[in-house]
């Protein structure tokens, strides 16, 4: 008989066994295992922590219960491939926040991508694909971004204070997100890097965005009261998502406005290069529809490229000579007073690798979500149809089966292939490094964050050099849904001459 080992090697043939078989700390009657989150806030906030305690004491898979809900932890790459590669056409999900979903479900909302599963998910996901997977629509769409660029790193210039350092680098970038989601959404600067009534909007949808990531993470793992009556942390959070959906309501009628007067001035048509996004979009869905897929592109960078962004410089500015090799490659590719756009997105090699390294160093999310469709043999248990499923691949991030001097941040090491690794390993090793997730359920936005990410990083570096005080502490994630700096990074910004 052969096993599989921890390290997802297959080394022996599975004797097949049900859920209740499965390793994982005890459940309770009723609670099952919120009992060991729910009176422990500093537990939640280190669910990453959690999950690598859990995969070493218990093994490659390991079962969990939140109320009524069994979580099946997977951290075998070998059990990610099995569920991955038995994927059909229309995969399901549990939403990342359920408490968005009944938000958006009391308000009458569109539930979009990431809220529904077949038909319904499926519709939502073909009316945007051509847009957002359209890797050439993209690269000239970030040519239309050029203004946001010079802006934000104007602004940056102005908020560095006599150290080197910005107050709130979080807030800073948040709002670059916002207006380069403008661009994208409804072809139009939106004012939120301006100083007026805009930026104070901004600032809003900022600080309300955080607040629902982090309510979130922690009613994620509370006995779901809020379902039934409107708790003190529901109240807050439902008033934070009203500040950002009436926020993206409020800038898509305005975009709606424009292209109306556009419409008028040009006898009815649409000119071919304007308001793409909304063009095509209402070739396919009703207004409600467009509305939340509107809002996700327009909010969703928030919690998602602004951290890896944070991340992204902390990583180069400890460690310098990557950095320094980052931008020579940047200045070959920028030249002077040109906008950064095609050329660094397709042919640069260190800032796109610094983007993957980062992901490996500290990725965004802690698992891939889904609903087994079909009865499945994982880590030798029978698991069947109906099974919520976590694929925890962060475990192996620093494992040297799947990359060599795992501790080593090299951002090459993803132009370099994969020899040197175990057969075994390379069949594996895409399944484990899946920042974006996989399939066709992967990120909606993922060539629009993989593009803003590197020309964001590229014109950082052509005008400033990053420095990590020796005195500071090393940046942490800390888990709030996502996972995301655990302070405003302290990074200090050198103007090059
Ligand atoms: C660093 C940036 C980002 C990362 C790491 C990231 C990561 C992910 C991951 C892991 C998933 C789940 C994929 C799966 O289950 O296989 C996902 C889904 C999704 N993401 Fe992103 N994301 C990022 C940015 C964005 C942005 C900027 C947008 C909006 C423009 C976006 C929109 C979505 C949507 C709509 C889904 C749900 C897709 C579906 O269910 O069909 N993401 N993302």
């Amino acid at each position: 008989m052969k096993e599989k080992s921890f390290t997802g090697i297959i080394s022996f043939t599975p004797k097949k066994m049900g859920l209740k078989h499965i390793p994982g700390p005890t459940a309770l009657p009723v609670v099952g295992n919120l009992y060991q989150y729910m009176f422990n806030k500093s537990k939640i906030l280190k669910y990453h922590e959690v999950l690598q305690q859990l995969y070493e004491k218990y093994g490659p898979i390991v079962r969990e219960t939140f109320g009524n809900k069994t979580i099946i932890h997977l951290f075998d790459p070998v059990d990610a491939k099995t569920v991955l590669d038995n994927e059909d056409k229309r995969p399901f999900v549990v939403p990342l926040q359920e408490t968005t979903l009944l938000y958006r479900k009391k308000s009458d909302m569109s539930l979009g991508l990431g809220n529904t599963n077949g038909e319904e998910w499926y519709r939502l996901r073909s009316a945007i694909k051509g847009f957002m997977f359209d890797f050439y629509g993209l690269r000239s769409l970030s040519v239309k971004k050029d203004g946001v660029f010079d802006d934000i790193i104007a602004k940056l210039g102005d908020e560095i204070d006599e150290n080197g350092q910005v107050k709130d680098l979080r807030m800073l970038f948040g709002k670059w997100a916002l207006e380069s989601s403008g661009i994208t959404c409804f072809d139009r600067r939106l004012g939120y890097l301006d100083s007026g009534d805009m930026e104070k909007l901004a600032e809003k949808i900022i600080e309300a965005n955080k607040e629902v990531f982090y309510l979130s993470g922690l009613l994620k793992f509370s006995f779901p009261f809020y379902k039934y009556f409107p708790t003190p942390k529901w109240i807050k959070l439902e008033k934070a998502e009203d500040v950002i959906t009436n926020g993206t309501k409020f800038q898509m009628e305005k975009a709606y406005d424009e292209m109306y007067e556009v419409m008028s001035e040009n006898r009815g048509e649409i000119p071919s290069d304007r308001f793409e996004f909304l063009t095509e979009l209402r070739k396919k869905l009703n207004k409600k529809e467009i509305t939340t897929i509107m809002l996700s592109v327009h909010t969703d960078g928030l919690s998602t490229i602004v951290p890896s962004l944070l991340f992204n410089l902390y990583c180069l500015a400890i460690n310098p000579e990557i950095q320094e090799k980052a931008y020579q490659e940047v200045k070959k590719l920028m030249a002077e007073g040109a906008p950064a756009t095609k050329e660094i997105i397709s042919q640069s090699m260190w800032v796109s690798g610094t983007v993957k390294e980062t992901f490996r160093f500290f990725p965004i999310g802690t698992e891939i979500a889904r609903i087994l469709k079909k009865d499945l043999v994982l880590s030798g248990h029978n698991i069947p149809e109906g099974s919520n499923i976590h694929i925890n691949m962060n475990v192996h991030f620093f494992n040297e089966q799947y990359f060599r001097n795992a501790r080593v941040f090299n951002p090459v090491r993803w132009s370099e292939g994969l020899s040197g690794l175990s057969e075994d390993a390379k069949r594996v090793r895409k399944y484990v490094l899946m920042p974006f997730g996989a399939n066709i359920r992967s990120c909606a936005g993922r060539l629009l964050a993989d593009q803003d990410l590197i020309l964001m990083i590229s014109r950082v570096l052509y005008h400033y050099q990053l420095v990590y005080p020796e005195n500071e502490k090393p940046l942490q994630q800390v888990f709030n849904t996502l996972l995301v700096p655990d302070r405003n990074p302290p990074i200090r910004f050198i103007k090059r001459s």
